[in-house]
């Protein structure tokens, strides 16, 4: 973003990817910040004041006239304020629809219809003209008036409106090729001769510049040329697509309106489609629709990993083509804004009389602002944008900001411990998690350790397994990164709280769980709490190597330091390959792997950190580092209570911290003795050190701490110019190696099976020596932990302490 221009707010507007100009426009002033990535299809009637500050070029270099920038940037702004965080394109998409600019398509086939169509064409030798749209792909609707236009001019070829149509389609779509919509495709003799994805001119119209192209005079319109801009064709076969669909549609039918009644119904009365999200919004039995359009809302984002809530909305309009979505994820992020505010954090029993005057509150308020903007004749030309608008200012004046409320565990009271009548709280319902603080990892850097030194305090209370438990609590849930459990059966796991008592989790793979983030949003709220202890990863990656070897679980006692180093340093390195944008400036874009992990990828501490701070704000997160907490493990406890807002004067902490939990001595399964080659050897050492040391100075940078120097130490005459070597460079390094996990007391740990894929999302394929389970085993045996055979899927169990 650029610094703010006098009068007005500049920024970069860069089409998305499928768009091809890049400009930058100065934009008249804006609450707060200005409004960047806009679909440029967002047109309409506007009043022009954007003006280009540089030449817009689009992506093969050609110049781009300014006006038609200005315009498009100026449409977009005024139609998509940015309002908390929140572009309402939406209804941005509407107002072209309102307009009335665009008819309806009147002569149409079935993209199923069209190849007995061709081959009986073929048979008549006749050309072919299609045009292929979606009925709810705003820039099909809009182009069609051109290509209608010029209908009248084309003699002796079949003109065709190809309707693409459903999911089911997709076949047909494959078959011609069709990624967006419009596309115009010319069939001779019934096979493709061109196709013109969104070939798109204002001034022409599409069809007539396909034909200026085809006679030679297209070079002409050069200068005139827009930029492209058209609805992608949803990848369906990307495993978002299928729960992304389902949750659409289960979001409309919960609201009792086919696609097309949504659509009528926002078109023919936009107000009384607001009026009944609003409506929504307000009852208690409505709320869960929202939250649920707010998952589709974070499987786009997971996705796409975009950073707001606008740009997932701007996604979920395009893969779910049209108006209609945008308007209902416009409409979804308006009520869960509402929503949030008004059900903030904790637990207890008075906090819903709290709620419940807050409602009323905001009923209040709801009711009095149509009124009030139709007594405003100022606010009249921006209708509906400024309805929702209005809603959110008035909903935020009387609620409180996420900033100023209280911390865990002290929830009534604001900092200077005086009751603020105004704080709200966040209550837990059946839809909101139970846990308010989570000990994320890493894993073996001592969090087994931090959680029973956080339960001695008496009113932090532990993660409580199922009645039938056989074993001490480790805390492990695996809901945050695999979602195996229904949310109640994972609130199920932890005991009633009584007022003033909180409970937490510690899941060693939640640091570096792709999907976590988004799950821990959308369960548990924004308020939670997250612990961390960061040990030196080679130390770690070396305690992990020996926690599976003293489990015997897939590793060998034969197999060296060195060798399972190299071995998932070619895993890594193999992934990353598969995904060669899986980080960007150390900021993670793709799940590189599973829960599972992998033991270097389980050391990047800033890239995962990064990608939680995204999700949560920085002062939300305590982050020790292993040599620090263990030295003064009592004083860093007492601060640890602090964090959670508990009184740290109530627990002996030294006493507390004598034990030491989850050593080696714990985890030990199989006749396991340790020689020098399971150490960390000087050459082994260096490499890793190596490796590791751009992500650990990113860390610094990131915390703005300073590591402790071990971390970086490392022995530059070991190394070797061509990377880790294995200690003989003749054998290979053997598969068998890496059991086959046929041991039934590991399966007997590993957590409930599911039919949900892993959220994470892998890339890179299947890699059968580290399935995901592993990370169970890893989480679950590596603690010493037997599970009784109800433990892990007792879900009846009603959790009660
Ligand atoms: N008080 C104290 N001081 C120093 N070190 C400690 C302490 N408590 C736990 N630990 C060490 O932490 C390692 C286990 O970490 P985790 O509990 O996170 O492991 S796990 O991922 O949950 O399996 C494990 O490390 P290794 O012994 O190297 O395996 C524990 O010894």
């Amino acid at each position: 973003m650029l610094p703010a221009a006098p009068g007005g707010v500049s920024c970069e507007v860069t089409c998305p990817a499928e768009s091809l100009v890049t400009a930058r426009v100065e934009l008249p002033p804006v609450p707060e910040t200005c409004l960047c990535g806009l679909p440029w299809g967002s047109t309409g009637a506007v009043a022009p004041q954007a003006r280009v500050v540089d030449t817009p070029r689009n992506t093969s270099g050609t110049r781009i006239p300014e006006t038609h920038v200005e315009s498009l940037a100026t449409s977009a702004f005024n139609m998509s304020q940015r309002l908390r965080g929140l572009t309402l394109s939406g209804p941005a998409l509407l107002t072209s629809w309102n307009s009335k600019v665009v008819p309806r398509f009147a002569h149409r086939i079935p993209i199923r219809e069209l190849h007995p169509f061709l081959v009986a064409a073929n048979a008549r030798h006749e050309h072919t003209i299609a045009f292929f749209y979606r009925e709810h792909c705003t820039h099909s609707l809009m182009r069609a008036p051109l290509f209608a236009a010029v209908q009248p001019f084309v003699a002796n070829v079949n003109y065709l409106w190809v309707d693409v149509g459903a999911p089911s389609n997709i076949l047909d779509w494959r078959r011609y090729e069709l990624t967006h919509t419009p596309t115009i495709i010319v069939f001779r003799n019934s096979s493709v001769m061109h196709t013109f994805p969104d070939p798109t001119t204002t001034e022409f119209g599409s069809l007539l510049f396909f034909i200026m192209k085809l006679t030679g005079v297209s070079d002409a319109m050069d200068g005139h040329m827009d930029p492209s801009f058209s609805c992608p064709i949803p990848d369906h076969t990307h495993p978002i697509w299928k729960p992304l669909h389902r949750s659409v549609q289960e979001f409309q039918d919960a609201m009792g309106l086919r696609d097309t009644q949504a659509e009528e119904l926002m078109l023919g009365d936009l107000q009384t489609f607001i009026d009944l999200g609003l409506q929504l919004a307000t009852r208690d039995s409505r709320l869960d629709l929202v939250l649920r359009y707010l998952a589709i809302l974070d499987q786009v984002r997971v996705w796409e990993d975009e950073h707001s809530f606008d740009d997932a909305a701007l996604y979920v309009s395009r893969y779910c083509s049209g108006g209609t979505s945008a308007m209902l994820a416009a409409l979804a992020v308006v009520l869960a804004m509402l929503v949030t505010r008004y059900t903030a954090d904790p637990v207890e029993e008075h906090h819903r009389r709290q709620r419940r005057r807050a409602r009323r509150a905001m009923m209040a308020r709801l009711g009095r602002i149509p009124p009030l903007l139709l007594q405003n004749p100022g606010l009249a030309p921006a209708g509906p944008v400024a309805v929702i608008a209005l809603v959110v200012v008035a909903a935020s004046f009387v609620a409180p900001t996420t900033a100023s409320s209280p911390s865990i565990g002290n929830n009534n009271n604001s900092k200077d411990g005086t009751k603020n009548k105004k704080e709200l709280s966040w209550i837990p319902t059946s839809d909101t998690c139970r846990p308010t603080y989570f000990v994320m990892g890493a894993r073996k850097g001592g969090s087994t350790s931090l959680y029973h030194y956080l339960n001695a305090h008496p009113n932090i209370k532990p993660y409580s397994m199922s009645r039938r438990k056989t074993a001490p609590s480790y805390g492990e849930v695996h809901f945050l990164h695999k979602a195996h459990y229904s949310l109640q059966q994972y609130n199920n796991k932890f005991p009633h709280l009584k007022p003033g008592e909180i409970t937490g989790e510690s899941s060693v793979s939640t640091l570096v769980s792709y999907a976590a983030p988004n799950h821990t949003m959308h369960f548990c709220g924004p308020k939670v709490k997250f612990l961390a202890i960061l040990r030196e990863p080679v130390a770690r990656m070396h305690s992990q190597y020996l926690m599976r070897i003293r489990l015997g679980s897939r590793l060998k006692p034969t197999v060296p330091f060195r060798t399972w180093a190299i071995k998932e340093l070619q895993r890594f390195e193999q992934r990353v390959i598969a995904s060669p944008n899986w980080i960007d400036g150390f900021e993670v874009k793709a799940p590189l792997f599973g829960p599972s992990g992998n033991g270097l990828y389980e050391g990047l501490y800033s890239v995962h950190l990064r990608h939680w701070f995204k999700r949560y704000p920085r002062d939300q997160f305590l982050l020790f580092i292993y040599d620090h907490f263990f030295k003064h493990p009592s004083g860093h406890l007492k601060e640890a209570y602090r964090f959670l807002g508990m009184d740290d004067s109530v627990v002996r902490c030294r006493k507390v911290v004598q034990r030491r939990f989850n050593t080696a001595s714990d985890n030990v399964r199989v006749n396991f003795t340790e020689s020098h080659i399971h150490q960390v050897d000087a050459h082994t050492d260096a490499h890793l050190k190596k490796f590791f040391e751009p992500y650990n100075r990113d860390l610094e940078a990131l915390l703005n701490i300073t590591l402790p120097s071990s971390w970086f130490a490392l022995d530059e005459t070991a190394l070797h110019p061509d990377g880790l070597q294995p200690f003989d460079p003749n054998k290979q390094d053997d598969d068998d190696d890496y059991e086959d996990d046929d041991d039934d007391s590991l399966k007997q740990i590993q957590a409930p099976t599911s039919d949900d894929d892993d959220d994470d999302n892998n890339v890179g394929g299947g890699d059968d020596d580290y399935d995901d389970d592993a990370a169970d085993d890893d989480d679950a045996s590596s603690r010493g932990l037997v599970r009784g055979p109800g433990d892990v899927d007792d879900d009846d169990d009603d959790g009660g302490a």
